[in-house]
């Protein structure tokens, strides 16, 4: 059955083709249905205008021909720009089978790019490369199929400079990664996934589930729902958009401790002042968040290290990712989760041994180094612990790129292990669902204060 969230590198992807191989399948009959799953939605887009179809010479040209054949049948009028001839035999068949004649160049309504998929292994020559822009500017509506040409598709790298933008990307058999990671996932507009065949294998990345949040239960009280500790710093202000973000993300309770003056703390907020080791000596505690507003001095370093060694449920955020080194992470059993953005991810990696890698062995190395969840945030999140499978989220709106969005997020995650009905990487997901609704529902041009005010609107759209 069709895993519609399953991503598959270009290796896996081979050895799941291998597979429907090696049960009877032919590369001609995937090819067919990959092309005609493609002309389905092309067919929709289309609806009776000209198709111009660029076909390439592996098998994602291949799939060009069958797309073609498949249109012409239906009455469209379809042209074949195939600057390179079919390299491999499916290829080869499905021109055949298709019978037209390709034509120099042609414009029309719509542009479908078949001319490299996930075999493209350089960028494109300046030949190829004008073509495909200049087909694309003499068209209305852009289709790629699998991929669009000149990105590699493990990585998400864009290797062009000037590619066309698209309007939608069918993806063929399984999400390759670069359909969910930046920069190439912010030219393909609409996501599009057709089934040739690929089975579910559950060791393999995919993209996060909607989580099921629940109610407390009936006989809950403000201690069994959860009690998060929030360690701040020099800066109150993100300790306490985090703090506030909390109180709305499950946790019963929510204690900010900081040896600042916090004026704006709202009354339901319990903020300390006393000692920080009588704070995490109290065993009611069910998990720490620290970092945000923390600061980076001798007194935060000193901070976080005696946090960590209470060996607590905890997520580091903001200034501790700076301060983080191994030995205080050395002997932990507690669930930790680690929530850098890109910089920091940069930070950690510098400190963990984990640098010069791309994003995703940066983000699994790390995840082995620390023992714990990584959440390498960023328009294209992703969740590890040691052991998953690397979950991807969905993109979220891009008005999240404000101010202290990241000190919200830190809240929600240290609210939801403090409830800790899930393992802390299902935590890590609920989150970032939470978060990425509540932007939803908050609309443009928020604040992150703004933000938590939607966060149980959001909440409720999860139970
Ligand atoms: N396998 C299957 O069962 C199925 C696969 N399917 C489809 O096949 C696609 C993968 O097909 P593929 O492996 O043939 O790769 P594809 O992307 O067409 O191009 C490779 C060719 O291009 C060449 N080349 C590469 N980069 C280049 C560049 N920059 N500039 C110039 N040339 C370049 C490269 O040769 P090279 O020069 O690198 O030796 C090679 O000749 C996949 O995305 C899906 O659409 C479906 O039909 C379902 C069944
Ligand atoms: N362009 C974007 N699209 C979607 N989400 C984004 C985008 N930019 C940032 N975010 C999200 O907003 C939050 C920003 O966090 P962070 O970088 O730590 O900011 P800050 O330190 O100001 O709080 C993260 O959850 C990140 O995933
Ligand atoms: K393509």
């Amino acid at each position: 059955m069709l895993s519609n969230r399953q991503i598959l590198t270009v290796a896996q992807m081979q050895a799941a083709e291998q597979a429907l191989i090696d049960e009877g399948e032919s590369v001609s009959s995937l090819m067919e249905k990959a092309g005609t799953g493609a002309a389905d939605w092309v067919w929709r887009m289309a609806a009776g205008r000209p198709v111009t179809v660029l076909c390439g010479p592996g098998n994602n040209g291949g799939d060009g021909y069958v797309i073609a054949r498949v249109l012409t049948e239906r009455g469209l009028k379809v042209s074949v720009v195939a600057p390179l001839e079919p390299k491999t035999d499916a290829a080869r068949k499905a021109r055949a089978a298709w019978g037209g004649e390709p034509v120099e160049h042609a414009t029309g309504s719509v542009f479908v790019d078949c001319l490299f998929g996930s075999g493209l292994t350089r960028g494109l020559d300046e030949g190829l490369e004008h073509l495909l822009l200049r087909l694309a500017r003499a068209h209305d509506l852009h289709i790629a199929v699998d991929l669009p040409s000149g990105i590699d598709a493990d990585s998400g790298e864009v290797l062009n400079d000037v590619l066309p933008i698209y309007d939608l990307t069918i993806a063929l058999g399984a999400w390759k990664f670069a359909h969910w990671m930046m920069p190439a996932m912010e030219m393909m507009g609409a996501r599009r996934l057709v089934d040739i065949g690929v089975g579910e294998d559950g060791e393999t990345a995919r993209l996060a589930r909607r989580p099921h949040l629940s109610p407390p239960e009936m006989d809950a009280h403000k201690y069994s729902r959860g009690l998060l500790g929030v360690i701040g710093g020099v800066m109150p202000g993100a300790s306490l958009l985090a703090a506030r973000a909390a109180m709305h993300g499950g946790a019963g309770y929510v204690k900010l401790f900081t040896t600042h003056p916090v004026p704006q703390a709202p009354a339901e907020l319990v903020v300390e002042h006393e000692s920080l080791s009588s704070l995490l000596a109290d065993d009611r505690l069910a998990a720490i968040l620290i970092g945000p507003g923390l600061g980076r001095d001798a007194d935060a370093h000193a901070k976080l290290a005696w946090t960590l060694g209470c060996d607590l449920p905890t997520v580091c955020d903001a200034d501790a990712l700076h301060l983080l080194e191994p030995v205080m992470v050395e002997g932990r059993t507690a669930p930790l989760i680690v929530t850098p953005h890109a910089g920091e991810l940069e930070a950690l990696g510098n400190n963990f041994g984990s640098v010069g890698l791309d994003r995703i062995d940066q983000l699994t190395e790390l995840a082995e180094a620390i023992e714990g969840v990584v959440v390498a945030k960023g328009p294209d999140t992703m969740i590890d612990a040691p052991g998953d499978p690397v979950l991807i989220m969905p993109p979220a709106t891009s008005w999240l790129s404000a101010a202290g969005t990241g000190d919200v997020l830190a809240g929600l995650i240290g609210s939801r292990l403090a409830v800790g009905s899930d393992s802390p990487s299902g935590h890590a997901v609920e989150a970032c669902w939470l978060h990425a609704e509540a932007a939803r529902l908050a609309g443009p041009a928020f604040t992150a204060g703004d933000l938590i005010d939607y966060i149980p609107a959001a909440y409720g759209n999860f139970l």
